[in-house]
């Protein structure tokens, strides 16, 4: 079911089109990643769709007919890139502050258990550390139970551990509660994570399918064989089953291989001739 739909949405700031005829198909349940390198336009895009800024031309519909952000604001939860909780409070304060905004059945007590919250419950949010502002800023963006999470960019400048962190907690809520999530990443590998991806580039989706279909469509799987008599050979292949076959055929010849699949690299080098940072 069709949770979030745009079509040719354009934004223009002056003469510049950051944002050029953009058509998005968000389902209910899915991940989506809005992937593309810095100043492509996925933030001005994200902003539109939250209604922090408006669109130049083109529409939104939220659910059935909500076109209006005001009739569908209370559905979403957003990350903005930088953090807009207040440095002084503490990390409960900032959280019951937002509490109180929602009528609905405050879930503060399980985000505090999801995202591990109980040590620094009563310390300043201008005291923590990168990864522990991002693991309150989502759970703050999860109190009204949104159907929609946006997250802008959400582990830029974190450490590998935290990232995969903070993408298990997500899996984990999105198994539990069926959450819709749409991310912006330039980090490809999180992108692997999405159920579709978005490929813009210069204000344009250049390319837009399930992670495997990209790689299908813009990659290619390498098989490198080293025989026994010293030669080696390279070949690009269909998938794995064949690498398979190809192995158990020669295999007494062989003294030696590589496989490697295509990956989200290949598919952005693929398709811009440039890699992503
Ligand atoms: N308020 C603004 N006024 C003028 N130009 C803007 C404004 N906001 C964004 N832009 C321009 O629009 C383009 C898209 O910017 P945007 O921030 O959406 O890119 P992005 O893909 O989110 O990049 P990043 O990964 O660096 O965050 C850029 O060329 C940017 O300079």
């Amino acid at each position: 079911m069709k949770l979030l739909q745009t079509t040719s949405l354009t934004k223009k700031f002056g003469n510049h089109t950051a944002v050029n005829n953009i058509s998005l198909t968000i389902n209910q349940g899915e991940m989506v990643a809005l992937l593309g390198p810095n100043g492509a336009g996925k933030s001005t895009t994200i902003n539109m769709l939250i209604g922090v800024l408006q669109p130049t031309s083109g529409e939104i519909i939220f659910g059935e007919k909500a076109t209006n952000i005001n009739d569908y604001r209370s559905e979403i939860g957003v990350v903005f890139q930088n953090s807009v909780l207040d440095e002084k409070l503490t990390v409960k304060d900032n959280m019951m502050l937002r509490a109180k905004m929602y009528s609905r059945p405050v879930i503060v007590q399980s985000l505090i258990e999801k995202f591990e919250l109980e040590s620094i419950w009563k310390q300043p949010y201008g005291s923590l550390s990168g990864g522990q502002r991002r693991r309150v800023d989502i759970a703050r963006a999860l109190i009204s139970s949104p159907k929609l999470l946006f997250l802008d960019e959400p582990s830029t400048g974190l450490d590998i551990q935290t990232r995969t962190k903070i993408w298990e907690i997500l899996d984990q809520l999105r198994k539990e509660t069926g959450l819709t999530i749409i991310f912006t990443t330039h980090y490809l590998e999180e992108s692997e994570n999405a159920d579709y991806v978005y490929i813009v580039d210069q204000g344009k989706v250049i390319a837009e399918d399930t992670v495997w279909g990209l790689q299908k469509k813009y990659t290619k799987n390498i098989l490198q064989l080293t025989y026994t008599n010293g030669t080696s050979q390279t070949m690009t292949i269909d998938n794995k089953d064949d690498a398979i076959k190809i192995l158990s055929e020669k295999g007494p010849l062989i003294s030696d291989f590589e496989y490697r699949p295509g990956t989200m690299d290949d598919v952005f080098m693929n398709l811009t001739g440039k890699e992503i940072r």
